[in-house]
C-alpha cells in the first residue's frame, strides 16, 4: 500500500465559521476508508476540497507517486486524476438501458470520435459485462434506468463511475433511503471495489460501516478525532462524547 491522496494541515473558513480546521488525512491504494462524524463535521468539506469545489484557506492537498498539488487544479482536471464522485442522489440517464448508461460512461481512448465508435467494440461490450456483474445488475441490462428500485441506481451510478477507472472514489451516504438487503449488497460492491482502488465512504449509518469491515476516521468540527478499526474508535471516550452519545448520530 502507497498513499495516493495526502491532505495535511487543511482550514477552511466560511463566514468566520471554521469548517475544517488542520485536518490530516492520507489514503492509500488500494484501500477501504470510512469517514464519520456528527453534522456539519466537514464531511462534504472535506470531499469538496479534494474535488476541486471549494478551495482551502491553508493546507496541501497531494496527489499520487509524484506527490502533485491537486489545489491549483479545476475539477476536471482533478476528475481526470483518476478521482470519480458519487453523490447521495443517484444521477443516471433515467430514459437509457443499463447498459446504454454504463456505455455512456466507459473511459474512452482520447480523441473526438473515439467516443462515437467506443460502444460497439468487443473490450467495450466485455467490459460493461464486468461492470454490471460486479455491480449486481448483469441481469438488468436492457432494463430501462428508470424502472430500476433506488438501490440498483445508485449501483448502477457506482458503475458509471467504476467504468470511468477510478483510482479515488468519493462515495457519499450510499445507504441513504436502501432497505437492509440493498444496503447488504452495497457494503459488498464498494468492498469489492476497493480491493483494487481506494475507496473512500462517507456514511451516518454505523451497521453499514460496521459491514465495509474498514479503517475509519471519525471527524469533528473539521478535525480527526479519531482513527482506526470501528471498534476502536467507537470506546474512544471523546468519540462517544461528541458522535455516539448525540440523537443525530
Ligand atoms: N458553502 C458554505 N458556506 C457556508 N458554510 C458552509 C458552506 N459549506 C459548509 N458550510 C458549513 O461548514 C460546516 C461543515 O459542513 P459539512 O457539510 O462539510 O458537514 P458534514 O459533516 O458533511 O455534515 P452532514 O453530516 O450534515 O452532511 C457546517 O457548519 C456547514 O454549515
Amino acid at each position: 500500500m502507497t498513499s495516493l491522496l495526502e491532505v495535511s494541515g487543511v482550514s477552511k473558513t466560511f463566514d468566520g465559521f471554521r469548517a475544517i480546521n488542520d485536518l490530516s488525512i492520507q489514503i492509500s491504494e488500494p484501500e477501504l476508508r470510512a469517514i464519520i462524524g456528527p453534522n456539519g463535521a466537514g464531511k462534504t468539506t472535506f470531499m469538496d476540497i479534494v474535488t476541486g469545489k471549494t478551495r482551502p484557506d491553508e493546507g496541501r492537498v497531494l496527489w499520487g507517486e509524484k506527490n502533485e498539488s491537486l489545489l491549483g487544479l479545476s475539477e476536471a482536471e482533478i476528475a481526470n486524476r483518476g478521482i470519480g464522485r458519487k453523490f447521495q442522489k443517484p444521477t443516471v440517464f433515467e430514459d437509457q438501458t443499463v447498459r446504454q448508461n454504463l456505455a455512456m460512461a466507459l473511459k474512452n481512448p482520447r480523441g473526438p470520435f473515439a467516443v462515437l465508435f467506443h460502444r460497439k467494440t468487443p473490450q467495450g461490450a466485455q467490459r460493461i459485462e464486468e461492470i454490471a456483474a460486479e455491480i449486481g445488475l448483469t441481469d438488468q441490462l436492457t432494463r430501462t434506468s428508470g424502472e430500476l428500485s433506488h438501490g440498483q441506481k445508485q449501483w448502477l451510478e457506482i458503475g458509471m463511475l467504476l467504468a470511468q477507472d477510478p483510482r479515488l472514489l468519493l462515495v457519499d451516504e450510499p445507504a441513504a433511503g436502501m432497505t437492509a438487503e440493498e444496503r447488504e449488497k452495497t457494503t459488498d460492491i464498494l468492498r469489492r471495489a476497493a480491493q483494487t482502488r481506494a475507496v473512500v465512504v462517507v456514511e451516518h449509518d454505523m451497521e453499514f460501516v460496521r459491514r465495509l469491515d474498514c479503517k475509519v476516521t471519525v471527524l469533528h468540527e473539521g478535525h480527526v478525532l479519531a482513527e482506526g478499526p470501528l471498534d476502536h474508535v467507537t470506546s474512544d471516550p471523546t468519540v462517544i462524547d461528541v458522535y455516539l452519545g448525540r440523537s443525530d448520530a
